[in-house]
């Protein structure tokens, strides 16, 4: 929840960079940009829109991604007739965590789909517009009403798309950076200072925005458009290809990376220290 509360006006402009399309001329320069028009126009209040899906969802959403990394990694390890405290090696730690994404998705996607929808929606009231949502919950209670299920749901195709590679490249990378640092300092993986636990997450963080930029364009364009616009990603990838050319599918990286650090280093950190107080309570 920290991380959320951190990182959610980055993502905010985020979304909203890659969510400008070509034709029009750019609403924002840039992300400092659009964080100082969103503020100005919006106060504190507008850099917080659409944040009660994802600080809903992300407790459920991150005990699911640990448990769902921990069930990954009980079949890696029962694949290779390995104990179940035996340390894993690295391809197994990145199947285990591909694996994560899985049970995940179920409620990433619809979180995703509301927070992007809360996100851009200050745009039409720019353009002279009623917002169409009051909130989370109209939100969700309109998807359903107007499209069913599969319209809250729309966009866990992109999602897995682009959870699946970032979930490899988050636990790869916080592994890989973890048992670096503890070999330099000839200690354990699970004795390591809570500030190089914070470095390996940040890290992790980083990794996993190297690979989900591409698929995450599409995934908030597919997800925000109206509904018909698109036939499928297929769609929105050469629409954005024809329309825009090979760099909108990096919009939105530079907030990416500045947000990836800090929450992700947050985030692990959370984790490491839920661990050992549970370990403790044992
Ligand atoms: C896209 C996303 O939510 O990535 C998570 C890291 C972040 O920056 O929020 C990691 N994970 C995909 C494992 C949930």
């Amino acid at each position: 929840m920290c991380s959320t509360l951190i990182g959610h006006p980055i993502d905010l402009v985020k979304v909203r960079m890659q969510t400008q399309s070509a034709g029009t001329k750019p609403a924002f320069n840039g992300t400092f940009d659009c964080l100082s028009q969103t503020f100005k126009r919006e106060g504190v209040r507008g850099l917080y829109r659409g944040v009660s899906a994802p600080m809903t969802a992300i407790a459920p959403i991150y005990a699911v991604v640990f448990w769902g990394y921990d069930m990954g990694g009980r079949l890696a390890r029962k694949n290779y007739d390995m104990q179940p405290n035996e340390p894993m090696s690295l391809n197994m730690i990145m199947f285990a965590g591909g694996f994560s994404a899985l049970p995940t998705t179920a409620i990433m996607a619809p979180s995703e789909r509301i927070k992007c929808l809360l996100q851009v929606q200050a745009n039409e009231i720019e353009k002279g517009g009623k917002p169409k949502y009051k909130g989370m919950v109209d939100c969700g209670v309109k998807l359903f009403r107007e499209g069913g299920i599969r319209s809250v749901y729309k966009g866990t195709l992109a999602t897995l798309i682009r959870d699946v590679p970032g979930s490899v490249a988050w636990f790869g990378a916080y592994e890989v950076v973890k048992r670096k640092l503890a070999e330099v300092q000839g200690k354990e993986p699970g004795e390591l200072s809570p500030l190089n636990v914070l470095f390996a997450g940040g890290c992790g963080g980083i990794a996993n925005w190297c690979v989900s930029i591409p698929p995450d364009v599409v995934k908030s364009r597919y997800q925000t458009a109206p509904e018909g616009m698109y036939k499928g990603l297929g769609d929105v990838a050469a629409t954005l290809m024809k329309e825009e050319g090979p760099a909108a599918f990096f919009k939105g990286i530079g907030p990416a990376m500045i947000r990836a650090f800090p929450a992700n280093a947050a985030c692990f950190l959370g984790m490491e220290l839920s661990r050992s107080m549970l370990a403790f309570m044992d």
